[in-house]
Parts: C-alpha cells; structure tokens; sequence
C-alpha cells in the first residue's frame, strides 16, 4: 500500500537549464526485483553497432526499443517491437508521475559495471523542443551523471537505485548533458526512458 508520507519526497537534482526531477521510490523493492527479472529475460536484448566519429561501434550494453514509435540516435533508428502487457503497466505509472503520455521506450541493459552510455543530450528532433524522458532503473545501483554541454564546467553526480524515476523536462537536454560511465563491480542494471515522439 502506498504510504500517505512518502520519505522520499522528489527533488529536483540540477541547480538551473531545466530539471531533472527524482523520485526515489516510484516502485518498491520487491517490484523492482520482479520487474528486473522479468525485463533481463523476456525482452529482445540486442547488442548493435552506432555511428561515432564516422566510424561504426559496437555498443557496450544491450538495447532494445518498444511502443509506437522508433527511437533514432547516434545514425541509428531502432527496430520497434509491440508492447507487452508489463512494459504497459510500468508506463501508466510512470505516465502517472509525469502528468503525460508515452508513445516509445528505449531500454538498456547494462550487464556489468563495463557496460556504460557515453556523454549525449536527448535532443533529436522528433522529440520537440523541450522533451520529457522519464528514466526508469532496476537492477543495481548506478552512477548517472550531468554536466552543462557548453562548457562542461558543472556536474551532477546521482546514484539511481531500483525502482527509481528521474523525470528530465524542461530546458534539461539543451543546458545538460549526461552519461553513465563505467565503475567497478557492478551487478546488471535495466534503464527504460520512456519519450514522446512526435
Ligand atoms: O541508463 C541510464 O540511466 C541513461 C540512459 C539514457 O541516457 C538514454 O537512454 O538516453
Ligand atoms: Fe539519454
């Protein structure tokens, strides 16, 4: 049952260009353990090659991609699957929280603390001009980082537990950029973020 005092309430995590709003505990322990389960083996994990400085690189974690539409980054347009029922369930939560509707997610699986996701804005164009991307994680603990793209002078460093949704609007993908380096002894991790592509 849902606590009427949540002891985590969300807290935007960047001092100015928008934000990026965490909630703690959108999902509880037990569903998150479930949920991670479920996604590492139902989903069709791929490793594919993106486009990077001209050259085509394998990508070091698995991705797949879900919904209505596909998401386009880095040269590459993903192949797009149908929902499934849990992939549904955890979108109107999350739908819930951000006061919107989704049409896509893009899913990562990060299988090991060598698995990461490099330096990048979400910025394509189908997204508009000041998209949301709700930023699901279960599975380990990791660190997710944010710094202004022009200067690279600020940084934010959080660590996203499972269960957790950081909700990024606003002027966020203009100002910021963010990544998820590598670290050492990391168990698997599963990050959806769920877009709206126009
Ligand atoms: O794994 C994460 O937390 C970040 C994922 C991300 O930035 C993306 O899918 O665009
Ligand atoms: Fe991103």
């Amino acid at each position: 049952m849902q606590s009427l005092f949540s002891p985590f309430p969300p807290m935007n995590i960047l001092p100015f260009g928008g934000e990026a709003i965490l909630y703690e505990n959108l999902f509880s322990n037990e569903e998150s353990d479930t949920i991670y389960e479920h996604l590492v083996t139902t989903i069709r994990w791929k490793q594919e090659p993106i486009k990077m400085f001209g050259k085509m690189v394998m990508q070091p974690r698995l991705t797949a991609c879900y919904g209505e539409r596909s998401v386009a980054y880095s040269g590459i347009t993903m192949e797009v699957q149908h929902w499934t029922e849990e992939l549904l369930a955890i979108k109107g939560r999350v739908e819930e929280k951000a006061k919107m509707l989704f049409n896509s997610v893009l899913l990562n699986y990060y299988r090991d603390g060598n698995d990461s996701m490099g330096w990048h804005r979400d910025n394509e164009r189908e997204l508009g001009a000041q998209p949301v991307i709700a930023s699901v994680s279960f599975g380990a603990t990791r660190k997710f980082q944010l710094r202004t793209y022009k200067d690279k002078s600020d940084l934010v460093s959080v660590g996203l537990t499972p269960g957790s949704l950081l909700l990024m609007q606003g002027e966020s993908q203009q100002v910021w950029e963010h990544s998820l380096p590598k670290t050492k002894h990391a168990g698997g991790r599963v990050n959806l973020t769920f877009r709206s592509i126009v």
